[in-house]
């Protein structure tokens, strides 16, 4: 790829974007341009992988063709109004903040700039990610294309409108913290049942991902499969019916729609 990728904010998701397009190779470090106001973060990129790190993102915006955004939603406001003089008419702006809107963007760098929002998640750490992505109006399909090839280092991608974007980060943005949660308790189950932590953390861990991997390849419905599991008067009945006794399902579906009533609320601020 050709273009020259700037990422101003390395966090867990920056860095993660990051590590991902390094290792596909898809744009080499020396093409890559960065900054966090914690310098040392670029200057172990530049010392690995020849990563250009930058002394403002304003800098990293002059460089880039595509910069990407990875600030914390508080800022990101701040981080746009600085970069604006810089940007380039073609230059597109890639923001991954929850709860900030396509409009609140465009206040800042102006309704003509080229924006794509994304809703990345955590897994992009190890090239697992789902990642929604919404383009505003000034974005050719060639452009969103080369972004999604971008995207595609770090994991999965879905193009979706700009109000479904809460419901994603419901369901992928935000839940990766509530699998982490079911792990764990699966796990202290499994130890109150006798099972070393480690031990129980690699089959509790193991048997999520797997499951997930089972429905995204067989295209069976959750139910169907949850059905294979459950024999008849067997062990994992007993187990669905504390969970239904519980309100499991209904705890889960609160806590999607408790983030997309956050998110929603973060971008009418
Ligand atoms: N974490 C997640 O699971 C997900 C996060 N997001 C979104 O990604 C964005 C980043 O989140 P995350 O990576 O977790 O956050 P982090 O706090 O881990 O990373 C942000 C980084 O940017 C630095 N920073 C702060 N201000 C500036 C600035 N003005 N210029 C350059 N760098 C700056 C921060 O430094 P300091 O620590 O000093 O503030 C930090 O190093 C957020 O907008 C969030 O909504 C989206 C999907 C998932
Ligand atoms: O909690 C947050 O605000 C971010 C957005 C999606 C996941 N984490």
């Amino acid at each position: 790829m050709e273009q020259r990728i700037g990422l101003i904010g390395l966090g867990n998701m920056g860095n993660a974007i990051l590590q991902g397009i390094l290792g596909s190779n898809v744009v080499p470090g020396t093409q890559i341009y960065v900054y966090d106001t914690h310098p040392e973060k670029g200057e172990d990129l530049n010392k690995s992988d020849g990563v250009n790190n930058l002394a403002s993102a304003r800098d990293v915006a002059r460089e880039s063709d595509i910069v990407f955004v990875a600030v914390k939603p508080n800022v990101i406001v701040d981080v746009l109004n600085d970069i604006q003089k810089e940007l380039k008419k073609n230059t597109i702006v890639v923001s991954i903040a929850a709860g900030v809107t396509i409009k609140t963007i465009a206040k800042s760098i102006g309704y003509e700039q080229k924006i794509i929002r994304v809703m990345p998640n955590t897994p992009a750490l190890v090239n697992a990610a789902m990642c929604s992505i919404t383009p505003n109006t000034e974005v050719t399909d060639e452009e969103l294309k080369i972004v999604q090839e971008l995207l595609n280092c770090i994991g999965e991608t879905e193009v979706v409108p700009e109000y479904l974007i809460d419901a994603v980060i419901g369901a992928s943005g935000s839940s990766p913290a509530f699998v982490f949660m079911f792990i764990e308790a699966l796990a202290d189950g499994a130890v109150k049942g006798g099972l070393s932590r480690k031990q129980a953390y690699k089959f509790a861990a193991q048997a999520v991902m797997g499951s997930a991997k089972l429905l995204l390849e067989t295209g069976k419905h959750p139910g169907e499969l949850k059905d294979m599991v459950c024999s008849p008067a067997g062990t994992t009945i007993e187990g669905v019916h504390a969970l239904e006794e519980k309100g499991f399902r209904a705890a889960i579906i609160d806590a999607v729609e408790a983030t997309i009533k956050k998110s929603k609320s973060m971008a009418e601020n």
